[in-house]
């Protein structure tokens, strides 16, 4: 952390079951989140981001561990945390036979505000919902449910956002849109921390937190994550794309192999050897045609895909 910077939230060695001990869904986690960072948590479906934003906003005790929220216990000042943050549950929060404006109304009458007092902060997500004023949450496509959800979550001008899943089943178009929303937040000095099972949205965060099975696997800025990757990797496809993944995965050379977009990711276990000639003799001998090999430059997928086979083949984080 940079010197004078404060933490707006903190975990340290929490813990979390469920089931009497059977599921454990927050595995020793800690991390920090400074004032003011757009932070990301991903991790796919069943990681245990759910679970860390409950014990954030003071909805779910942990078994062990202590969290706070701008220097405040979630257990001990669990009060005044509920004021200080916004919360964006995962599942949709808001109510769905109330307007537009009386969800907003609704919030805001909770924390003993009204939506003049902090307009400024919501303005420019609110006058792209605010044609559909009368028109009943349920009834609103994703994206305008989102932008809604966002502003009932600003209402009170909190110093500490808590996004889980925004973007979630939302259209790609309204996914970015709400991301230039998410900087321009951080921007008036809003720390941010967001959850979300997409990739591309990672790399628009200062930082990220990799979750899988409740462990953190890296916390870094995603540009750090990508420059550690430790091999070549190499994208190929062929006439039989399906079938050239079910080659390579048979074969002892193979370190991994994934398919993605019109390609297969793949990493040798012998990196020495020369990887182009290595795939493309492979194939070539098992009869594919059309063959493409080439060497690229890994992405923050890549690099994630990497660290979950780590600890799904160990059993640990390395
Ligand atoms: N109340 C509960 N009782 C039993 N198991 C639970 C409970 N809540 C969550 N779990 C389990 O704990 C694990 C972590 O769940 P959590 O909801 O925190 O993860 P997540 O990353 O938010 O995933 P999702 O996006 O699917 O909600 C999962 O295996 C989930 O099934």
């Amino acid at each position: 952390m940079e010197k004078g910077r404060m933490e707006a939230v903190k975990l340290h060695h929490i813990f979390k079951s469920y089931d009497k001990g059977r599921v454990v869904a927050v595995n020793d986690v800690s991390f920090s989140v400074d004032e003011g960072e757009l932070f990301g948590l991903i991790g796919p479906d069943g990681a245990g981001k759910t679970s860390v934003f409950r014990i954030l906003t003071t909805l779910l005790l942990a078994d062990q561990g202590t969290a706070s929220v701008v220097g405040l216990d979630v257990i001990k000042d669990y009060k005044a945390i509920r004021n200080l943050v916004g919360y964006m549950p995962g599942k949709f929060s808001l109510y769905q036979d109330l307007t537009v404006l009386e969800n907003l109304r609704f919030f805001a009458t909770v924390f003993g505000t009204n939506i003049q007092q902090n307009y400024g902060l919501i303005k420019d997500i609110y006058e792209q919902i605010k044609p559909f004023n009368h028109r009943r949450a349920g009834k609103l496509s994703g994206g305008m449910k989102q932008k809604l959800a966002l502003c009932c979550a600003l209402i009170h001008k909190p110093k500490v956002l808590l996004l889980d899943e925004p973007t979630t089943g939302v259209d790609v178009v309204s996914r970015r849109e709400f991301w230039d929303m998410l900087k321009a937040l951080k921007q008036q000095g809003i720390t941010i921390l967001v959850s979300t099972p997409y990739m591309d949205e990672a790399i628009l965060c200062d930082r990220i937190a990799l979750i899988q099975q409740g462990k953190i696997l890296s916390v870094d800025p995603p540009a750090d994550i990508i420059k550690r990757y430790p091999t070549k990797l190499y994208a190929a496809k062929s006439a039989d794309i399906y079938r050239l993944l079910k080659d390579y995965r048979q074969n002892e050379a193979i370190e991994s192999s994934y398919a993605f977009g019109e390609y297969i990711h793949v990493t040798l276990r012998y990196p020495e050897r020369d990887g182009l000639s290595t795939l493309q003799d492979l194939a070539t001998n098992l009869g594919h045609r059309d063959i493409i090999v080439k060497e690229i430059k890994p992405g923050i997928e890549d690099s994630f895909i990497r660290l979950m086979e780590r600890i799904e083949f160990t059993g640990r984080v390395e």
